[in-house]
């Protein structure tokens, strides 16, 4: 059980309208996608495990975390990462000033939580870009950090709601590798959303419809 994501028999339903109805299991290092087009309840699932469903939809069934039942659980202590269509920098921070806002405490003293910040830089092809302004940094760039400093939290899984789609082609699949492999190193389950069936095919995973339908690619 140990770095699985659970959707046990997860409904949402919003009034007479059923969005939402997964039975899958994510282990950790696995990418699953849940695929499907503008409106077909993908959000809404992201919403129902991050804990942040809206009053007017109506849940059911469990979200297990490492066999845990967080389904009640508020959304600070679910310990979940999240990644969005647009890379979100504090924009008064340096780089190194964003990445540092994510490590967790238990990383304690200053030298330990500056090299921390420098290998996740490093290793991001980034060496050296700890004082820049994020206004100042490319696209691509901009998704790195961002991810990187998702990960540095040490999420117990990842979610990815569309997270290349405002990418031109080739920025995409170098993003969307890079995404990947991270996600998979970090040894978390990954959930990723998506209406793009390229993402799905590099995500590697299950694919999944909203409604729980095994997606052919
Ligand atoms: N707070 C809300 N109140 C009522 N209806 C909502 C609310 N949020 C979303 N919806 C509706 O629920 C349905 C599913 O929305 P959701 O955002 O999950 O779809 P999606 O597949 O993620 O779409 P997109 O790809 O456009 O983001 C849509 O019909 C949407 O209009």
């Amino acid at each position: 059980m140990t770095g699985t994501l659970t959707l046990d028999h997860l409904t949402i339903t919003l009034g007479p309208r059923r969005l939402v109805a997964l039975t899958l299991s994510i282990k950790a290092g696995e990418v699953a996608t849940i695929m499907g087009p503008s409106g077909s309840g993908k959000s809404t699932a992201l919403a129902a495990i991050t804990g942040t469903l809206a009053a007017e939809f109506t849940r059911t069934g469990r979200i297990l975390l490492n066999g845990k039942d967080i389904s009640e659980e508020p959304t600070r202590r679910r310990g979940i990462g999240l990644m969005f269509q647009d890379p979100v920098l504090f924009p008064h921070l340096s780089v190194g000033g964003n990445l540092a806002f994510a490590l967790p405490t238990h990383v304690r003293g200053r030298a330990a939580r500056q090299a921390r910040i420098e290998e996740a830089l490093a290793s991001a092809g980034l060496k050296g870009h700890a004082d820049r302004d994020p206004a100042t940094l490319s696209g691509g760039q901009k998704a790195r950090v961002a991810l990187l400093r998702t990960l540095l939290a040490e999420p117990s899984a990842l979610l990815l709601d569309e997270p290349f789609s405002r990418l031109d082609a080739d920025l995409r699949a170098q993003i969307r590798a890079f995404t990947f492999d991270r996600a998979r190193q970090a040894g978390i389950p990954t959930l990723l959303v998506t209406h793009d069936a390229e993402d799905a095919r590099a995500a590697g995973g299950p694919v999944l419809s909203p409604l729980g339908e095994t997606l052919p690619l």
